[in-house]
C-alpha cells in the first residue's frame, strides 16, 4: 500500500492483469498515480490515427463511499504523440465493479503502439458530493444573472 494518510482505494486485480505494477505516486506531491496497459504481452494494442480503444488495466477498483477515480491523460503522451483520453476525465463511480479501463484515442498523424505495461494514463482519487435536487418555479437574483459564454470579455 502507499505510505500515505488518506482513504484506501482496493484494488482487485484480474488475471490478465498478473505482473503488472499497482498504481503508485511517482513523487511525494503527485495527484495522480499512472495506470498501465494490461494488454497480451504478445499482441500489442495498435491505435492508428483517428482510432479509439479501450485498454484494460487489470483491476476492479473498490472505492471508498463519497470518492470517485477521475481517468485523465498523461501530458507526455498528449503532447508527443497526440494520445489522449477521449472521455476526459473518464469516471469511475465507486459502485463500480468491472474492470477499470481507459478510453484512448490516437489524435495524432502516426500509428502509436500500447504495449503491455505502459503508463497510458493516470487516476486521480477526488472527494464527491451527492446533491438533492429540487425543482423550483423561481431563482434567487444575481448581478451575472444570464450572462455566460464570455459575457465578462477576454
Ligand atoms: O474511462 C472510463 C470511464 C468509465 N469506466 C467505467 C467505470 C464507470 O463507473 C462506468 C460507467 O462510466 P460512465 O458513467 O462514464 O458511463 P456511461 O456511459 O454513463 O454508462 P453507464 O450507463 O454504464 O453508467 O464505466 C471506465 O472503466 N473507464
Amino acid at each position: 500500500m502507499n505510505d500515505v494518510l488518506g482513504p484506501v482505494v482496493n484494488l482487485i486485480r484480474l488475471p490478465h492483469g498478473e505482473g503488472i505494477d499497482l498504481p503508485a505516486y511517482e513523487t511525494r506531491g503527485a495527484a495522480g498515480m499512472d495506470l498501465k496497459a494490461a494488454v497480451p504481452a504478445d499482441r500489442p494494442m495498435v491505435l492508428t490515427p483517428g482510432k479509439r480503444a479501450l485498454i484494460p488495466t487489470g483491476f476492479i477498483f473498490e472505492i471508498p463511499s463519497g470518492f470517485e477515480v477521475q481517468i485523465r491523460p498523461r501530458s507526455g503522451l498528449a503532447f508527443k504523440h497526440g494520445i489522449t483520453c477521449l472521455n476526459t476525465p473518464g469516471t469511475i463511480d465507486s459502485d463500480y465493479r468491472g474492470e477499470v479501463k481507459v478510453l484512448l484515442v490516437n489524435l495524432g498523424d502516426e500509428d502509436f503502439v500500447v504495449e503491455r505495461g505502459m503508463r497510458v494514463a493516470q487516476m486521480v482519487v477526488a472527494p464527491v458530493v451527492q446533491v438533492g435536487i429540487a425543482e423550483t418555479a423561481t431563482a434567487s437574483e444575481t448581478s451575472r444573472g444570464a450572462g455566460g459564454f464570455g459575457s465578462t470579455g477576454v
